[in-house]
């Protein structure tokens, strides 16, 4: 029986899961709070690019876009780190050369949006939803300054880290949510392309300018550019507030990023006239009422953006969704329950890995032993390809459960302290016994790891 369903929020996961309800012959309407982005002229939100990996595509492919976006996604094979002397080192995210690729987020949600509208979902832009009264499917919308309410069969809330949605169930009995800012927050700046329109830096690859309490990263766009993100504390001795004046910027940029500055142009216009914005963690629980409503993307679990999987996640709620409408048809009583029991968990490790993931691009990838251990983790992937996946390769190039890669933190870690502590790991391997114990460490930390749940 098909629903009439409504959406809040024609963002990326708003649109796709639009795309996905539609296709199996449900009456979707979408109601989006901004204009249309593809006739006005405006941004499509906080990021102008986004790394997109295999979660992501994934849910691409069940849109049918993985072909349109695949020729304006560029391949990251790695981070490019930049130290303050200006040396540099590249360092593989995978043993197999698989990469997170670069996208424009305003490109992909006008796809998104467009190819819902040519599958027959209906998108009210500049209607924003104010509240909803759960129980009973009603939304009140506000739209040129006037305020009606429409009622639904079904009610998904992909509105975002500030979802109506999600502030609504916050208002019913035994519903726990928290959220968390961080204290860093985060300005976007731009390096520019040459005189032929070309890139000045490798362009197949994530700029990293680890510089312990505070980064700023790079990822490459189609035109040339790159946009930068600066990630600071907002108070502190190095901190936004400390950047009040030219001078104070200049000074900074000319110690810390000499070498991307070189490459700048706009800096000092870009870091004044662009907001310095705020990173929030939400949570909360449940993520659905009844057969009747759910959040989805990050109106259920707002992540902070330094695995690059926040999007990813949201897409992937979207795929298991789809998979659970595979399995139960149209009983929402079933499907939506289903949903929150296998998502929850990870959104709350993927939150959790996202936190841990910035300390090690800000600080930790900084450190040469680090360094060697990426390599160690590498060369151990190639050596004993079915028994050892790092956790990284494992978040960003599979479809192993997000709560699942978490467990397994404390059995790499383990794994390579056991390693490390024999020595240099690349004299060591010409030896025999050494290989010997490595593959005894190897088949153990496997075993712990297939105890887990694989999805
Ligand atoms: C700096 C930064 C970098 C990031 N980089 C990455 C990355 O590299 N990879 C990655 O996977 N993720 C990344 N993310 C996360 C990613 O942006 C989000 O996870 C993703 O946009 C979530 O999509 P969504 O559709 O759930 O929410 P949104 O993209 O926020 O879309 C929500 C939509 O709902 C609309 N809306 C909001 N409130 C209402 C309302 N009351 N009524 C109607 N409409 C409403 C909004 O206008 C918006 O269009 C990054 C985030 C940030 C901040
Ligand atoms: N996890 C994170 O750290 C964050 C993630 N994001 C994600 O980034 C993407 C794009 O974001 P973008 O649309 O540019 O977001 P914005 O920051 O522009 O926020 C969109 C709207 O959300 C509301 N909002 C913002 N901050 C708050 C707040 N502190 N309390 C209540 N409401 C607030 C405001 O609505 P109003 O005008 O009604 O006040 C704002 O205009 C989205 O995925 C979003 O979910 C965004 C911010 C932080
Ligand atoms: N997209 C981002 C936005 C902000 C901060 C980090 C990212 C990343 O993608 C990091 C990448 N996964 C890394 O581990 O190097």
């Amino acid at each position: 029986m098909s629903r009439n369903v409504t959406i809040l929020g024609a963002g990326l996961v708003g649109s796709l899961l639009a795309i996905i309800l539609r296709k199996r012959g449900h009456d979707v309407t979408l109601y989006e709070r901004r204009p249309d982005m593809r006739a006005a002229h405006m941004s499509a939100g906080k990021s102008i690019n986004l790394a997109m990996s295999a979660r992501g595509w994934k849910a691409l492919d069940l849109a049918g876009l993985r072909a349109e976006m695949e020729p304006i996604a560029i391949p990251m094979y790695g981070r490019y780190l930049h130290q303050p002397d200006g040396q540099t080192a590249f360092q593989p995210y995978s043993k197999n050369n698989e990469a997170i690729y670069s996208v424009s987020r305003g490109e992909l949600n006008k796809k998104l949006m467009t190819l819902a509208e040519e599958n027959g979902v209906n998108i009210h832009f500049e209607h924003r939803c104010t509240q909803v009264d759960v129980p009973n499917n009603a939304l009140r919308l506000a739209h040129n300054g006037e305020e009606h309410v429409v009622t639904t069969d079904l009610l998904f809330g992909a509105d975002g880290a500030f979802s109506a949605l999600r502030a609504s169930y916050t208002h019913m009995d035994r519903v726990n949510s928290s959220q968390h800012y961080l204290e860093y927050g985060y300005k976007e700046l731009a390096i520019l392309p040459g005189a032929n329109g070309e890139w000045l830096m490798e362009k197949n690859a994530l700029h990293i300018w680890p510089r312990g309490k505070y980064m700023m990263i790079a990822l490459p766009n189609t035109d040339g550019t790159f946009t930068c993100t600066m990630f600071m504390p907002f108070e502190g001795e190095v901190s936004f507030s400390k950047l009040q004046t030219e001078a104070d910027v200049h000074k900074l940029f000319d110690e810390q990023f000499a070498d991307a500055k070189a490459l700048m142009p706009t800096l000092i216009h870009d870091f004044f006239a662009n907001p310095t914005s705020s990173l929030i963690t939400t949570h909360i629980f449940p993520w659905h009422y009844k057969d009747r409503s759910a959040l989805i993307g990050d109106a259920a679990h707002a992540i902070v953006p330094f695995y690059g999987q926040g999007m990813n996640a949201g897409f992937e709620d979207c795929t298991v969704l789809s998979g659970l409408m595979d399995r139960h048809g149209d009983d929402w009583a079933t499907i939506l329950p289903a949903y929150e029991r296998l998502r929850k968990p990870n959104g709350d490790a993927v939150a959790s890995l996202a936190l841990t993931n910035f300390v090690e691009m800000r600080d930790k990838v900084a450190d040469p032993r680090f360094l060697q251990r990426k390599k160690i983790e590498k060369e151990l992937g190639t050596r004993y390809p079915h028994q050892f996946i790092s956790v990284y390769e494992m978040v960003s190039f599979s479809h192993i459960p997000y709560s699942t890669a978490i467990q397994c933190i404390q059995a790499q870690d383990r794994l390579l302290e056991q390693v490390m502590a024999e020595g240099d790991f690349f004299d060591n391997i010409a030896h025999d016994s050494f290989c010997d114990r490595i593959g005894h460490w190897v088949a153990d930390y496997h075993k712990a790891v297939q105890q887990l749940d694989f999805g």
